[in-house]
């Protein structure tokens, strides 16, 4: 019995994201608390409705406890939306983190910061671990994809569906927001690499520790410079030297110099710190 909408009673809205809304919903037959994520496919090309099925199916076959989880997908052919079901996260996006510590003038506790380096890198080992030659690179690596759980642990979430954004009808959503993550080899018009989440993940947790990006400006154009000149100051003085160590390798502006996902979790503090995290 496939799936239906009348299985699900909706109990609010969480947000309207680039590609559609995201609400809260209860699955009637147990009262498990879920999200969709309904999107409006009735402006899209048939290529686009095939990207955003082989996305979806993409969505499916990741399964990691740092990768938010899939759970089923409805269309509605009549109003020409699909409805993608994921695991709600309670705690919520690390962009509404940050900016509750940026209002209150508080900062975040080092050994979360240590935490989330270790969970995200091991939620991208596993999106870069090829599938059938297929590594599902995230390409929008941000704190509004980064999701809590009940136990501040970390779900990266919005797999795929950035991908599909970056189809020609999501102009409009491609040019929202500044890139401050665009690593250099992007910013140099070069291809997009597994190195090119490390950077994001640098910057990230640049702005988990400073409670503002690295490379900050009020324009694309300077924006780039300061990217491809790769200096940044370090992070408040609170932070260990570790730390900093770690984010500025991850922020190399070389490609080659930059560490890989297996570089990073046999650093010597890493490695430490998830012996003691887990
Ligand atoms: C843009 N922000 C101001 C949004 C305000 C809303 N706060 S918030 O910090 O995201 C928040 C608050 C409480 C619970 C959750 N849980 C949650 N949210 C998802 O997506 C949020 C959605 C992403 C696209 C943009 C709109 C919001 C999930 N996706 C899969 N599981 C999810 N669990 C999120």
């Amino acid at each position: 019995m496939p799936t239906s909408l009348e299985d699900f009673e909706v109990l609010s809205t969480i947000g309207t994201g680039s590609y559609g809304t995201c609400k809260r919903i209860r699955r009637k037959k147990d009262g498990k608390i879920l999200v969709w994520k309904e999107m409006d496919y009735g402006s899209m090309s048939e290529a686009e409705k095939q990207m955003l099925v082989s996305e979806v199916n993409l969505l499916r076959e990741l399964r990691h406890q740092h990768i938010v989880r899939y759970y089923d997908r409805i269309i509605d052919r009549s109003k020409a939306t699909i409805y993608i079901i994921m695991e709600y996260c309670e705690g919520g996006d690390l962009a509404t983190l940050i900016s509750k510590c940026r209002r209150d003038s508080i900062f975040v506790e080092e050994d979360f910061v240590w935490k989330m380096l270790i969970q995200i890198t091991l939620a991208l080992k596993e999106c870069h671990r090829r599938k059938n030659g297929q590594a599902v690179l995230h390409r929008d690596l941000k704190p509004a994809n980064i999701f809590l759980d009940s136990h501040k642990n970390v779900k990266l979430g919005d797999f795929g569906l950035a991908r599909v954004l970056h189809h020609e009808t999501s102009f409009a959503q491609t040019y929202v927001g500044t890139p401050y993550y665009m690593s250099p080899e992007l910013v140099n018009n070069m291809s997009y690499n597994e190195k090119s989440d490390i950077w994001a993940l640098g910057c990230m947790l640049y702005e988990l520790c400073a409670l503002r990006p690295p490379f900050t400006a009020s324009n694309q154009t300077d924006l780039n410079r300061k990217i491809r000149i790769g200096e940044f100051s370090r992070i408040p003085k609170q932070y260990s030297d570790d730390l900093q160590a770690v984010l500025a390798k991850m922020l190399r502006v070389e490609v080659v110099q930059r560490p890989g996902i297996g570089e990073i979790l046999t650093e010597p503090f890493v490695s430490w710190r998830r012996s003691h995290l887990e």
